[in-house]
């Protein structure tokens, strides 16, 4: 069983699927306010579903799920539903983006569905792509992105809503070392500097040791391994414009 947090702003109890437990049979998952896990688990061993578990895509069998002490199990669907739309930002194994789009349109989508005017929404999402430094490509077309670029425009996709959540499969696949190093840097900093919890589900035992906890997933259970050494000083917002976009201040580290 995974460490609990004091205050998890995601906690997942008991948590089995499909009913006779073939692949979770008891997976417990607590994160709190400006942590940055990794859930390891070899090719199979339920990540994926885990990950639809936990934002609503699939339905437990059994379990609860707890998002800032709220019971999300006890909601009306339509109500769940919307808590998850609202404050979880997900990055699905395949970065799919819209190919009829560009890539800043793309990373917009979220916010124009929630209603934001197109310019206000385009502005936030320059924001993001300058911050996983990909902006070069906000104007491209988003078909045939190489896998890198992708991958980082889906995770900025993910994140543009600011939400309380973020559970990410393998958000370092097919990245360079030093992208991969980036990457990370970048998602710890946003866990300390949004408060977002950050969940990272990965097969690579490299990905998992960036992350503040490694969460092992077997057998169809989660156990905690030993925490990973604590990550050196984050830089957070990388310019005041930023800052101000966010209300946040400058230069701070965890
Ligand atoms: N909706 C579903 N209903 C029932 N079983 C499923 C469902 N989705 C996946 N599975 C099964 O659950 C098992 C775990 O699959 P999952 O994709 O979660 O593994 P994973 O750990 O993410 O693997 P990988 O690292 O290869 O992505 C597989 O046997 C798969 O067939």
């Amino acid at each position: 069983m995974s460490v609990p947090s004091d205050n998890p702003v995601l906690n997942a109890v008991g948590l089995v699927f499909p009913a006779d437990g073939s692949v979770l049979r008891g997976a417990h998952l607590a994160v709190g306010e400006r942590e940055a896990v990794a859930v390891l688990g070899d090719a199979g061993s339920g990540k994926s579903v885990l990950l639809a578990l936990l934002c609503g895509m699939l339905e437990p069998a059994k379990g609860s799920l707890w998002a800032s002490g709220r019971p999300l199990h006890v909601l009306p669907t339509d109500q769940r539903q919307t808590v998850f739309r609202r404050r979880f930002g997900v990055l699905p194994q395949d970065c799919r983006l819209l190919p009829e789009l560009t890539v800043a349109e793309n990373v917009a989508l979220p916010l124009r569905l929630a209603g934001m005017r197109s310019s206000q929404a385009i502005g936030r999402s320059r924001v993001w792509l300058e911050r996983f430094e990909i902006e070069d490509h906000a104007s491209s077309s988003a078909a045939d992105l190489p896998k890198p670029i992708l991958r980082r425009a889906a995770l900025a996709r993910a994140l543009v809503g600011d939400p309380t959540v973020l559970l990410a499969d393998e958000p370092l696949a097919d990245l360079s070392v030093p992208t991969a190093e980036s990457t990370a840097r970048i998602l710890r900093s946003i866990a300390a500097s949004h408060g977002t919890a950050v969940v990272v589900f990965t097969r690579e035992a490299m990905t998992a040791a960036y992350f503040d906890r490694t969460i092992k997933l077997a057998d169809g259970r989660t156990d905690t391994m030993a925490a990973t050494a604590p990550p050196a000083a984050v830089p957070l917002l990388a310019s005041s414009e930023q800052a101000a976009e966010f209300g946040l201040p400058l230069g701070r580290t965890r």
